[in-house]
């Protein structure tokens, strides 16, 4: 079949299926569509494609067709997520944007890039989602938050829920939330994984060695975020029925407020939802 000059190569025991495709290969592609395909949806109906084959094994090795070629992942999808560093969504859109049909949902998990430049850099009819996931993505236990461009409608959102509703929790919200849901989960989880060396540090300066301090520090810290999740407790609460009056954890909390930790991690949070406002005024004034 031919679509405004592109050649999709269709197999037709498949025609009526969804296909899904990545334009980008790296970590997030990848744990998204490890979640896509646990919501049963077949490998045979994603394809991701990379310039380079370095990243694409792991996807063959889920049964995912690959390929260099960005436009062939365009024409041969309904779906397409747009997994690339923000600096190269104009050129990737470049190449694509010919091929892009009001058929299609474009779903952008680059950090920083609003709406308003996605729309700009597409077909006046194209639909856009932006989308920000996490790394957890992998292991199905991702924090992602989305915001729709002006032309997807409620049947879009409620697509692009359903195709990622293994991948974690998916939440929808204003754009503005999209840039500090960046900086509170996107970046966040980078902050917990200094927390979690820390506290391994920590241990193996009073003498533990350094794999078990690891092995526990990872558990502590998965045990810890189950138990918030799962309690729905505020974390003040939980923090309270650790304490012993007059006991270790009051002692240890003492240090960290000390150290200014929550205030640290409320300023990192700050900087990096405004590291993902300028990459979006960066993008936006390369148009
Ligand atoms: N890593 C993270 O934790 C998160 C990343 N993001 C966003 O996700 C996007 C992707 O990030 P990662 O997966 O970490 O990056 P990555 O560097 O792991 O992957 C980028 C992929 O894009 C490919 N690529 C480069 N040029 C290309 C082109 N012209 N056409 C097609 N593919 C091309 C690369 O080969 C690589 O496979 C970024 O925009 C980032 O802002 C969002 C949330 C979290
Ligand atoms: O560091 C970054 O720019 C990306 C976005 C959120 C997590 N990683």
């Amino acid at each position: 079949a031919s679509l405004r000059g592109c050649v999709i190569k269709m197999d037709p025991e498949m025609d009526t299926q969804l296909k899904i495709g990545f334009i980008g290969a790296g970590n997030m592609a990848f744990g998204i569509a490890k979640g896509i395909l646990s919501g049963n949806v077949l490998p045979l109906n994603i394809r991701v494609s990379a310039p380079s084959s370095r990243n694409l094994g792991r996807f063959q090795e889920l049964g995912i067709p690959v390929t260099h070629s960005n436009v062939e992942v365009v024409c041969g999808s309904d779906v397409v997520f747009v997994a690339v560093k923000p600096h190269l969504v104009p050129r990737v859109f470049s190449e694509v944007s010919q091929f892009i049909t009001d058929r299609h949902i474009i779903v952008s998990v680059a950090a920083g890039v609003t709406l308003a430049t996605l729309e700009e850099l597409l077909p006046e009819n194209a639909v856009v989602i932006r989308l920000m996931p996490n790394l957890p993505c992998v292991l199905q236990e991702g924090a992602l938050l989305f915001t729709r461009g002006s032309r997807a409608k409620d049947e879009d959102a409620a697509l692009l829920r359903t195709l990622l509703h293994r991948c974690g929790l998916v939440e929808e919200g204003p754009e503005a939330w999209i840039d500090i849901h960046t900086g509170l989960s996107g970046s966040g989880v980078a902050f917990v994984y200094l927390f979690a060396e820390a506290l391994a540090e920590g241990a193996v300066k009073m003498g533990m060695p350094g794999v078990l301090a690891h092995r526990i520090a990872s558990q502590t810290i998965l045990g810890a975020g189950r138990v918030l999740r799962e309690s729905g407790k505020h974390p003040a609460q939980l923090r309270s029925e650790v304490c012993t009056p007059g006991g270790t954890t009051i002692y240890g909390l003492h240090t960290l407020e000390q150290g200014g930790l929550r205030a640290t991690t409320m300023s990192a949070v700050e900087s990096a939802t405004e590291r993902a406002r300028e990459f979006g005024r960066k993008s936006g004034s390369k148009k």
